[in-house]
């Protein structure tokens, strides 16, 4: 019996999780041909999903990764983003990607669009594996969107609860919450 077994049920499945991480990356791969592209990963939730998607995408890429936290480990925003990791090259002139894990209230992404924004980007858009948009409290426009999902504190496949459940290998919910 696998060690999360007795707190985490499935919301979605490690084959439809695969499923659409292949869609996308066909999806992305029409769109960007012919064009130099950077995937900017943000830490720590999108690992799982951006190294699925890269391999997904039949294109010659760039991988940037840049850090913000404003969970603090708990199940609700402390509302203040923090990056705590930057990229390592200038963003001027490139075709950006955002890869990112969740969009819950929408604060986090509010923030590093617009940080993004002015580093002047060739172009620059989101893809996130799940919206949760029960809890917006800002509107954000998802160019390439895994799963729309009700409003759960999800775990797995990156998402954690108190830095832990990262490595369950689906997305789940906590049992009893
Ligand atoms: O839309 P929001 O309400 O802002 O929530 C989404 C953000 O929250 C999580 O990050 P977190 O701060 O927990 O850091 P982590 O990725 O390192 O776990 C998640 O990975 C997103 O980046
Ligand atoms: O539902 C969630 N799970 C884990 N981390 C998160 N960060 C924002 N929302 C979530």
């Amino acid at each position: 019996m696998a060690f999360y077994e007795q707190e985490v049920g499935v919301l979605i499945p490690e084959d439809k999780l695969q499923a659409r991480v292949r869609e996308l990356g066909a999806q992305i791969t029409r769109d960007y041909a012919g064009k130099e592209l950077t995937f900017v990963c943000v830490l720590k939730g999108s690992t799982f999903f951006a190294m699925d998607l890269a391999r997904a995408v039949d294109l010659p890429l760039t991988m940037e990764f840049l850090g913000v936290s404003s969970y603090q480990g708990g199940t609700e925003t402390t509302g203040e983003v923090r990056i705590t990791t930057d990229v390592s090259k200038p963003m001027a002139g490139k075709h950006l990607l955002i890869i990112e894990d969740i969009i819950d209230t929408g604060l986090t992404m509010s923030f590093l669009l617009e940080n993004l924004r002015a580093r002047h980007p060739a172009s620059l858009k989101l893809c996130s594996l799940l919206e949760k948009p029960s809890r917006a409290r800002t509107k954000i426009d998802i160019d390439y969107k895994g799963f729309v999902i009700d409003d759960h504190f999800v775990v797995g496949y990156g998402l954690d609860y108190g830095e832990k459940l990262r490595n369950v290998p689906f997305i789940g919910v906590m049992k009893g919450k």
